[in-house]
C-alpha cells in the first residue's frame, strides 16, 4: 500500500445528522446530535507518543467518526495537541517524536512503512492555532495546494468553492489579488480553512483554531465548523469547554497522570457523546474538570 484510499465502502454512506450550532449554545444544553451510526473514519488503538525517551501520552484508544466533530479537552500539557498531530503524521516533523500503537484511516495503518505521510496529510488536513496565511494573494493562498497537486485547469472554480465553503467568499471576492496577510485575524483563519479544504481532505484537524480570535470571529468559525461537518470529519483541540460543548458531537477528556516512577504522562480519561460528557460523565475526574474543580 503506497497511497491512502478514502473511498472505503465503510464510509460510503453519509450517516451524520447535524444539529444547527445555534441550537446548541450553552454547556450542558448540547443535544449533541452525535450519530451512533456514524462509522469511524479513523481509529486510535493503544496509541502512545514519545518525544525522545519521554512518553508524553500513553495508551489512547478512540474512534473518529464520519462527519462528526470530535473535541479534545483537558488541562494544559495533557497531550491533546500531541495526539492531534499524530493523526496526520505532523509529529514526523519533530525530531525524536515517535508513535506506537495503531492509527488507522479507513482501516489502513497510517504509520505503515509504505505509507507516504504527504498522502496522509492530503486526506487529513490541519488548521493551526495561529492563522498562518502564506505571504501571497488570497487567490494564491487557496490555489496553492491544488497547484502543488498538479491541478492547472478550473482553479478559479476551486478557489471560489473553497472560499465559499469557508464562509469568506462574499467578503473577499472583489479583492482576490490582495495579500492574505491584509485580512483580519478571523478572516485569515477562514482563509486557512479555505486553503485546507481546497485540496478536499476528508478529515480536518483543528488545533485551538479560535484561541487568537475575538468572540465574534470565534462564533463565525464555530458556525463554519458546524457547516463543514456536513462534508468533513473534524477533530478540534480546544481549551474552551463551552466551545467543545457548543460545537462537538463527541468529546474526549484527557488529563496528565504521574506514574509510580514519578513520570508524567497524558492519558485519555473518557470518550463519549458530548452531551454525556457534559451532563453525566462516567469518570469523577471528568466531572471535576468540567465543573471547574481542577485544571
Ligand atoms: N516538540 C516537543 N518536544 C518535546 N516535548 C514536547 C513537544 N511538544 C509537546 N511536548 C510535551 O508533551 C506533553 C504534551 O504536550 P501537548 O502540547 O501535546 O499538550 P496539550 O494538552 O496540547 O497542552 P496545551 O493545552 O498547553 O497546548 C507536554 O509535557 C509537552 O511538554
Amino acid at each position: 500500500m503506497s497511497s491512502i484510499d478514502r473511498t472505503s465502502p465503510t464510509v460510503a454512506a453519509k450517516t451524520a445528522s447535524v444539529t444547527p450550532a445555534s441550537a446548541m449554545t450553552t454547556v450542558g444544553a448540547n443535544a449533541s446530535g452525535a450519530s451512533p451510526a456514524a462509522e469511524p473514519v479513523m481509529a486510535l488503538d493503544d496509541v502512545s507518543v514519545y518525544y525522545g525517551d519521554v512518553e508524553a501520552v500513553r495508551n489512547v484508544s478512540m474512534p473518529i467518526r464520519h462527519n462528526q466533530i470530535t473535541a479534545m479537552i483537558g488541562p494544559s500539557g495533557c497531550g491533546k495537541s500531541t495526539v492531534l498531530r499524530s493523526l496526520n503524521r505532523m509529529n514526523d516533523l519533530i525530531a525524536g517524536a515517535r508513535v506506537t500503537g495503531t492509527i488507522t484511516y479507513h482501516d489502513q495503518d497510517i504509520y505503515a512503512p509504505n505509507v507516504d505521510p504527504i498522502q496522509v496529510r492530503r486526506h487529513i488536513g490541519m488548521v493551526f492555532q495561529k492563522a498562518n496565511p502564506f505571504p501571497k494573494s488570497i487567490y494564491d493562498n487557496v490555489a496553492y495546494g491544488p497547484r502543488l497537486n498538479g491541478v492547472k485547469r478550473g482553479l478559479d472554480d476551486i478557489v471560489e468553492e473553497a472560499l465559499t465553503g469557508a464562509a469568506l467568499w462574499d467578503e473577499v471576492k472583489d479583492k482576490l489579488k490582495t495579500s492574505g496577510l491584509a485580512l483580519s485575524g478571523g478572516q485569515q483563519q477562514r482563509l486557512c480553512i479555505a486553503r485546507t479544504i481546497a485540496v478536499k481532505p476528508e478529515v480536518i484537524l483543528m488545533d485551538e483554531p479560535c484561541s487568537a480570535l475575538d468572540p465574534i470571529a470565534t462564533s463565525k468559525i464555530e458556525e463554519l465548523m458546524y457547516q463543514l461537518a456536513a462534508d468533513y470529519t473534524i477533530v478540534i483541540v480546544t481549551h474552551n469547554m463551552q466551545q467543545a460543548a457548543r460545537v462537538s458531537h463527541y468529546t474526549s477528556f484527557f488529563t496528565a497522570e504521574v506514574d509510580d516512577a514519578g513520570v508524567r504522562h497524558g492519558r485519555l480519561v473518557e470518550f463519549d457523546d458530548t452531551s454525556k460528557i457534559f451532563t453525566n460523565p462516567s469518570e469523577q475526574r471528568t466531572e471535576d474538570y468540567i465543573t471547574g474543580r481542577f485544571g
